[in-house]
């Protein structure tokens, strides 16, 4: 049967989806954050969804763009990155990006990071209507199992008092004790076999006995810390030499590439990143100095799922390792991220995702992780259902919001409990 895969409608709903008071060197997680839903419905009813931040920036982005597609077919995705996307430059600049944890912020990189929504939607519009899974347009899978880290957060038993939040089952972890207990729950949940803690956020010979701490619980398990770039040089040599031999990796010490290199030639701990190579142009300083020995792909800001798979091509060449980034999102994102990782032959660290976090999807049946693992699906696109009703309920959550939690702001979040917060000057330590 020949299937008719014209573009007829793109809708957009931006949505709040709840959130834990997860802490960064930035500040606090807010109660609910904003990710944007993409629906791509072809003139013989096939829908393809997908997932990005749903910050004001990109949501004025992606406007343009859903109205620009009706008439083209989704399987013309390379078009897709030729079409012309005016980004309004005085909102970005050289500024690292809002959340502060993603690098520089560029007009390429915010285009891509709603570009990448359309090209996945494209896919699993493909798939559905070709009954291949998204794996397979890809090339096919090299693994039927993508393997996911445990996610450690300081965080508080709650948001702070009289900030309106869901309920939260996972209470407080504030110390070294905190840090295992969530461990540990991570692991009986889910079982994950591979620990990273988010630092930055405690003095770092604290985070350095936290992780003293997880070693000691889970022995000869892989453990990564992730300051996000809160440390000078010679105090992310200190903690490297300290922690030396626990450590899979170290993510981030301190930033950027001249510093990482710095850094990176001081110790033999290898440094990953998701801060200082996340775009194009910043791999060549980065990988011929070695300041990285892992870069973490994201394929919300790398532009798309065959871009993440260029990605990992130009690492290998280079003898560079690839993992993947996680900011909060939702099953779309994961089911996306498990489809590129299962195709990329050189995967050798287990992915990030902040998906246990969620408590709320819009899929009708949330992705489970079995033994620390997603299990490569097989159905025809991306294996997902949209749930409709959630989708409307997380929509009015935003539409009644009065614009305060629309775009993502840790540091304002902080200022609920700190009154005083400001974004911290880097280096922290
Ligand atoms: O550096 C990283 O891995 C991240 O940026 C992940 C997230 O942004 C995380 O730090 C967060 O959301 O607090
Ligand atoms: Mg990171």
């Amino acid at each position: 049967m020949t299937r008719d895969l014209t573009i007829t409608e793109v809708r957009l709903t931006p949505i709040l989806v709840a959130d834990p008071p997860l802490l960064n060197t930035q500040g606090v997680h807010q109660p609910y954050t904003p990710r944007l839903i993409v629906e791509v419905v072809t003139a013989d009813g096939v829908t393809g969804l997908g997932e990005t931040y749903g910050d004001t920036e990109y949501l004025e982005l992606a406007r343009p763009l859903a109205e620009s597609l009706p008439g083209r077919s989704v399987m013309d995705v390379n078009s897709l990155f030729g079409i012309d996307l005016a980004v309004d430059e005085s909102r970005v600049g050289e500024a690292v990006d809002a959340g502060g944890l993603r690098g520089v912020q560029s007009a390429g990189k915010l285009r891509l990071s709603v570009l990448s929504a359309f090209e996945v939607a494209c896919l699993d519009a493909q798939g559905r209507a070709l009954g291949l899974p998204v794996h397979a347009l890809l090339g096919g899978k090299v693994r039927d199992r993508v393997e996911y880290s445990a996610y450690l957060f300081y965080k508080w038993a709650g948001h702070p008092a009289g900030v309106p939040a869901e309920p939260d089952p996972w209470g407080a972890a504030l110390d070294p004790a905190g840090v295992v207990a969530q461990a540990r729950e991570l692991r009986d949940r889910h079982g994950f076999t591979s620990f990273k803690l988010k630092g930055g956020v405690f003095p770092p010979d604290e985070e350095i006995a936290a992780v003293r701490a997880l070693a000691e619980a889970f022995p000869g398990h892989p453990l990564r810390l992730d300051p996000n770039g809160a440390w000078s040089v010679a105090t992310s040599l200190k903690v490297a030499g300290e922690l030396g031999d626990l450590l899979e990796y170290l993510e981030d010490p301190t930033l950027g590439t001249p510093a990482m290199a710095e850094v990176s030639a001081g110790t033999g701990v290898p440094l990953a990143t998701n801060m200082c190579v996340t775009t194009l142009g910043e791999i060549r300083e980065a990988f011929t100095r070695d300041a990285v020995q892992v870069v973490l792909s994201d394929h919300h800001y790398w532009g798309g799922l065959r871009r993440t798979r260029e990605l990992a091509a130009v690492c290998s060449a280079f003898g560079v390792g690839v993992s993947m980034h996680s900011n909060t999102h939702l099953g779309i994102s994961l089911a996306a991220m498990t489809h590129v990782a299962a195709t990329v032959p050189d995967l050798h660290h287990a992915c990030d995702s902040h998906y246990p976090w969620q408590s709320e999807d819009v899929l009708t049946e949330r992705i489970a992780f079995t033994g620390g693992a997603v299990e490569v699906s097989d159905t025809p696109g991306l294996g997902v259902e949209l749930d409709r009703d959630e989708l409307a309920r997380l929509h009015r959550r935003w539409a009644d919001d009065d614009g305060t939690l629309r775009d993502r702001d840790d540091a304002a979040a902080m200022r609920a409990a700190e009154p005083d917060w400001r974004t911290p000057v880097m280096p922290r330590w």
